[in-house]
């Protein structure tokens, strides 16, 4: 089945209204493969959400990078799945290895928010991946797969999910998974899901990469057969972003 090639920009915590409305501005000026080729989300921090929905072209979706794991109430600083459905917003990034690790996120409860934010009909970018020291103690696949168990155990359709797998040893380290390194843990993801989960649920669930992502790097990483698309850190903040959406063209070249 095909899958539709994505690339989300996970802006994190940066970013001015100046900033942002450069950024938007670059965005919808720009020409890119058309909506059946790349499916292009962005992530501005929550307070720059409602901005960049009145500005940001039509064909580019928004993503929150967080929402609480309940029903909304007496939480404060948190900001509910209610809330973002209220506000329009169709995505949400769950799982970043920055909340996991800096705010001590766990499995289960990036699960529980996976699954809460499912039932309120948003669509999420679920993140997994493992640290340096998991990679060389040969724990990769079980990391991921422990990671993604949680969430399977949660949910019921896997429809509205993009798994990233983002290694955190990559993120913002300039030191990007080869192509090759990425393509193994994307097919174990795969042999996962169809294992444990479905094999129509594998052939279908778009497993994209994160960490390190750039202009000069991801025409190979696209062209890897289980890499179908990107979360993108630092380079969405800068214009070679769209060059990162234009690497959709060497799939859709197959
Ligand atoms: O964490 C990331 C995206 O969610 C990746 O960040 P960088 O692209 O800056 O490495």
């Amino acid at each position: 089945m095909a899958r539709k090639f994505f690339v989300g920009g996970n802006w994190k915590c940066n970013g001015t209204i100046d900033d942002v409305k450069k950024i938007v501005t670059m965005l919808n000026e720009t020409e890119v493969p058309s909506e059946d080729i790349v499916e292009v989300v962005v992530s501005p921090p929550f307070v720059f959400l409602p901005l960049v929905k009145a500005l940001l072209r039509s064909d580019f979706a928004i993503a929150a990078q967080n929402c609480w794991v309940r029903r909304g109430g007496a939480f404060t600083g948190e900001i509910s799945a209610e809330m973002l459905v209220n506000l329009g917003i169709p995505w949400v990034i769950l799982g970043h290895s920055e909340r996991r690790s800096l705010l001590g996120e766990s499995n289960d409860f990036v699960a529980d928010k996976v699954g809460y934010a499912l039932s309120q009909g948003l669509m999420v970018i679920a993140c997994v991946g493992e640290t340096l020291e998991q990679r060389e103690a040969g724990s990769t696949m079980d990391v991921v797969a422990a990671q993604t168990k949680a969430i399977t155990e949660k949910i019921t359709h896997w429809t509205n999910i993009v798994l990233a797998y983002e290694p955190v040893w990559a993120i913002g380290t300039g030191k990007v998974a080869t192509p090759a390194q990425a393509q193994e843990v994307h097919v174990g993801l795969r042999k996962w899901l169809s294992e444990y989960v479905s094999s129509e649920v594998a052939s279908s669930t778009r497993i994209i990469y994160g960490g390190s992502v750039n202009a000069a790097n991801c025409k190979e990483l696209a062209a890897q057969p289980d890499v179908d698309g990107f979360l993108v850190g630092g380079a969405s903040l800068k214009p070679e972003f769209v060059e990162i959406i234009k690497s959709a063209t060497v799939k859709s070249s197959d």
